[in-house]
This record gives structure tokens, sequence and C-alpha cells, in this order.
């Protein structure tokens, strides 16, 4: 993660693609989506990304690390941390709210960030219900559809959503569909203080030139 001083900091984390189950487009009713999920978690993470994530941790790498997985069982979370994690994504999407909060609180009792992610209103609701949340991801990516529309983050940010969000002091992260400086502030001035972001830098030969144009300057420490 690269951080920038100043009132307006933004927080950037980056993501290492895997690849996605080709069927996923497909699952459309949540439960079939779940275990879709299940398979995706089963088939590749276990053979990926968590070692992914050991092996950056022991390659050197300092700054936070998110586990950015499709966890659906709390054992996901301590393996995770066992692995390097300082931070673990929850996806509203395709958890219950009574599991999110017992693995929120799983991850304060590990040190660990809980980044809780939400697409749409109903989520941010939910989710908003839930205490002892104290980051948010929105995903301008619908994990249906896959379509991605950037202004999703300014339309849940506004009005109560966003009172609510700021009298709770909760950090929003934005995620996905992010490419240029512009799409940066734009998500900056709708109240995100971090962004979540792979295409537009792992498609870079050069990660640090990727981060220098979404930002539009380097802001690497
Ligand atoms: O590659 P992008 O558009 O910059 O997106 C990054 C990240 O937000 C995205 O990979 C992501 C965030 N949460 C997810 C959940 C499932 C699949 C993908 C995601």
């Amino acid at each position: 993660m690269h951080r920038r001083e100043g009132p307006a900091a933004t927080c950037l984390a980056s993501v290492l693609k895997k690849p996605r189950p080709a069927s996923l487009c497909a699952f459309t009713p949540q439960a079939r989506l779940r275990h879709a999920f299940y398979n995706y978690v089963t088939s590749y993470s276990l053979k990926g990304s968590f070692e992914n994530l050991e092996a950056i941790r022991n390659a050197g790498v300092k700054c936070p690390l998110l586990c950015k997985e499709f966890v659906i069982d709390a054992w996901q979370i301590y393996y995770a941390r066992i692995k390097g994690a300082d931070a673990i994504l929850l996806i509203a999407a395709v958890l219950p709210d009574l599991d999110i909060r017992y693995m929120v609180k799983i991850c304060k009792m590990l040190g660990l960030a809980a980044l809780v992610e939400v697409h749409g209103e109903r989520e941010m609701d939910r989710v908003l219900c839930i205490e002892g949340i104290e980051l948010i991801g929105i995903n301008n990516r619908n994990l249906v559809t896959f379509e991605v529309d950037i202004s999703n983050t300014k339309k849940l940010l506004e009005g109560e959503r966003g009172q609510l969000i700021r009298q709770k002091d909760i950090i929003v992260v934005g995620e996905s569909g992010l490419f240029t400086p512009d799409h940066v502030a734009y998500v900056q001035e709708a109240g995100v203080k971090a962004v979540l972001v792979g295409e537009s830098i792992v498609k870079q030969s050069d990660p640090g030139k990727g981060i220098a144009a979404l930002f539009g300057k380097d802001i690497s420490v």
C-alpha cells in the first residue's frame, strides 16, 4: 500500500490477478453464486492466492497485505493470517449478516483489518447496521454481470447513507474500474479515502509507472 500525505490522502491497494471461473457469469441466483464462489475458492485459491500472500511476505515486502479472497468460512481468515495477511476482504454479496458480524469479530481478535465490500444500496444498508465495521469497500463492478460503473461509488455515498458513514467514522475504499487520475479524483470527491486497483496497474509492465499514471504523479514512499 502506498500512502500520500495531506488531508486528501488516498491510500492505494493493488491486486494480484488470478483466473476467474469462466462460468461465474452464468450463476445468477445468490445460492448458486455462493456455490460458484465456493468452487472458486477450493479449486483456485488454495493452490494459489494464499501461497502468493506468503511468497510476497517472504520476499520481504513490508507494506500491509490484503487477502482479496472469496471468504465464506472462518478458517480462511485464520489461514490468511498465518500466511501473512494484514487485512481481509469480506464480500457482503456472498455472506449473511451473521457471518459478517462473526468474521469481523474474528478479524479484530487476530489484529486483522476487515474490508467489507458492498455493491448496491441494499448491501450498504445491511452492512451499516452491523456493529464494529471500520472499513467499507464499494465495488463498482457488479459481480454477476461484471459491468463496471464508477458512479456507483457516488450513488452509495450520497444523502443519509453518506452522513451515517461519516458519523460512524467509517473509511470508504473505492474499488474497481479506476484507470485515470480523473477517476481517482471522482471517487475521492465522492468521499473515498482509499482505492483498490487491479487492472490499470497489473496490466503495465512496470507497476510503478502504472501507479504514477493512475495518480498523475509518483506517490510511492
Ligand atoms: O481490476 P479493477 O477493475 O481495478 O478491480 C480491482 C478490484 O476492485 C477487483 O478485482 C475486485 C474487488 N472486489 C472483488 C470481488 C470479486 C472479484 C473482483 C473484485
